[in-house]
């Protein structure tokens, strides 16, 4: 199987670099190859590769800055999306994209399942939800995964920052009511490894019938919760760092974005049919270790 690889230089894209090598030839694609921003190319490399499935974790992920750049950020979490999900389509291939828990206005302090109500407070959450929604309307075989506070050794996330924070002040402020399940880039691109096993075991007449059934969004996030502050304060306990943390509210903390108050993400549906999914301070330790 060839697989179409995106934004391979992303904390998601670079675990799935590797973990999809088993399941058929990878042709990673980074910016320079295919820039979401430009949709001509998007179609060009397509095209031109003809892939039987893309997964697409690229995305336009700077929550403040999107609000200043809200067509930039619709371009590439939105319309390029749809470009890969009408031309998967028309090439008989399938499509793997992510989306996150901000597509929900993060009222309700229940873990919220795949057909809850979505509600985005930001231009970052608006403009995945309609990617989500472009590619359930193009008629593709898809699976969309919604993960939440994506971290890993690589890339620009918030364990990074803090471990960075944490050595260069002696008090970090971080706020300690928004809710929500960190979740490591490796836990992501091996479940959706594990899970496009499954579909190819069936073999190529069984691989449309997997999609019909088993196609549509899913939860994958880490399990338990925790908030900003008490992701903080673990990663800090788990790599031996001393530093005074101070609990704030998001008020005290004012940023361009608006974020969701309660993230958690009921992840059910994909432990059911698929996989189990690991605790998030569990994780976090092998991540660190
Ligand atoms: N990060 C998080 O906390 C969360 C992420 N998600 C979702 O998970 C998926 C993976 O996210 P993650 O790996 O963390 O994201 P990263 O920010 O780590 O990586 C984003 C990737 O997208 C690429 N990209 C951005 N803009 C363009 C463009 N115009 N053309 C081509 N490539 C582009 C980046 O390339 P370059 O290196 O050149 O910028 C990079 O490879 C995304 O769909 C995201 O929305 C969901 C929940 C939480
Ligand atoms: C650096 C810092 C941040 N914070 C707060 C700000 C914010 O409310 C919270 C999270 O900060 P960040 O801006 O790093 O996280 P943010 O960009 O909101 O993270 C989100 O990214 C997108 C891509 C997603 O899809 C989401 O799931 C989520 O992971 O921590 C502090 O309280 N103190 C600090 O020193």
């Amino acid at each position: 199987m060839k697989i179409l690889l995106t934004g391979s230089s992303g904390q998601v894209g670079y675990e799935l670099e590797r973990s999809l090598q088993g399941l058929g030839q990878v042709v990673a694609v980074d910016r320079s190859r295919m820039d979401l921003a430009n949709l001509d190319q998007v179609r060009e490399v397509i095209r031109a590769e003809r892939p039987q499935l893309i997964v697409n974790p690229a995305a336009y992920t700077a929550v403040d800055k999107a609000e200043s750049e809200p067509e930039l950020a619709h371009r590439v979490n939105a319309e390029a999306p749809a470009v890969m999900a009408e031309e998967a389509l028309a090439l008989g291939a399938a499509l793997v994209h992510y989306s996150t828990d901000y597509v929900f206005p993060g009222q309700d302090p229940d873990p919220r399942a795949e057909h809850d109500a979505t509600g985005p407070l930001n231009v970052y959450g608006a403009s995945k939800l309609a990617g989500e929604q472009a590619i359930a309307a193009s008629g593709v075989p898809h699976l969309i995964l919604r993960t939440s506070w994506v971290y890993g050794t690589r890339g620009k996330n918030f364990l990074l920052t803090m471990l960075r924070l944490a050595k260069e002040r002696d008090e970090l402020r971080i706020v300690d009511d928004q809710h929500g399940a960190p979740t490591w880039s490796r836990t992501i691109a091996d479940t959706t490894a594990l899970i496009l096993a499954q579909a190819g075991k069936h073999g190529q007449d069984g691989w449309r019938d997997w999609w019909q059934e088993n196609g549509g969004i899913y939860h994958l996030s880490s399990q338990g919760r925790t908030t900003w502050f008490g992701f903080t304060q673990a990663i800090l306990e788990e790599a031996g760092i001393d530093c005074r943390l101070v609990p704030i509210t998001t008020d005290q903390y004012p940023l361009p974005a608006r974020r969701p108050q309660y993230s958690v993400l009921s992840s059910e549906l994909l432990q059911q049919r698929f996989v189990r999914l690991p605790d998030w301070r569990e994780a976090l330790r092998l991540c660190l270790a």
